[in-house]
């Protein structure tokens, strides 16, 4: 096996990377890290709180911050990432250092769908969640496939199926 063994799921939101990254994780006998999760557990607050009360851009360093701890301890892990960690230049950086990088991609309906009872999500939280994700598409996605070691579409697959695709992907890698 000739690929980091660190693991980060990138993708955007809905695609499955903390459903996937899970199963991942015990497939590898790795632990798992949901950075939305470790923030949220850092501050004692959840995102909707965060984003309220900071901002997207406090929210943002706080993404910064943690991606960065979770990936400079010294164990192999896989991450999962909140859809807009690639925004920034310096996680693009230190996820490209530490990590075999798996874009997680599918489509807008799809995510529609799978994110529509979840309220804790700010940015869908609007009239129009289909126009949102549209455009955070149309901005993120050349940065996901610039980022990605792989990309694996999880459009019609179950999530074990989509861990088998990428088992043998890391594995030709
Ligand atoms: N391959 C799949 N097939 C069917 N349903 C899926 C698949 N992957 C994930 N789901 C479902 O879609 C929903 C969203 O998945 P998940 O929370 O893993 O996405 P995410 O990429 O982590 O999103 P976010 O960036 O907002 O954290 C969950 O209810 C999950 O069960
Ligand atoms: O796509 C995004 O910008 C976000 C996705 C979620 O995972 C969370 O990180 C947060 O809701 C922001
Ligand atoms: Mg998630």
């Amino acid at each position: 096996m000739h690929y980091n063994h660190t693991i980060v799921l990138v993708g955007p939101m809905g695609a499955g990377k903390s459903t996937i990254g899970r199963l991942l994780a015990t497939e590898l006998g790795l632990n798992f890290f949901d950075s939305d999760r470790e923030i949220e557990a850092r501050c004692g607050a959840n995102i909707p709180w965060i984003f309220d009360k900071e901002g997207e851009e406090g929210f943002r360093k706080r993404e910064t911050q943690t991606i960065a701890e979770l990936l400079e301890a010294p164990d192999n892990i896989v991450m999962a990432t909140g859809g807009g960690a690639i925004l920034k230049p310096e996680n693009r950086d230190i996820i490209g250092k530490y990590s075999t990088v798996i874009y997680l991609h599918t489509t807008v309906a799809q995510q529609l769908q799978r994110t529509a009872k979840d309220k804790n999500r700010p940015l869908l939280q609007t009239e129009n969640p289909e126009a949102v994700l549209k455009a955070l598409f149309e901005v993120r996605d050349p940065l996901y496939r610039e980022a990605a070691d792989i990309i694996v579409n999880t459009d019609r697959q179950s999530p074990k199926s989509v861990v088998r695709t990428i088992m043998k992907k890391l594995n030709s890698l």
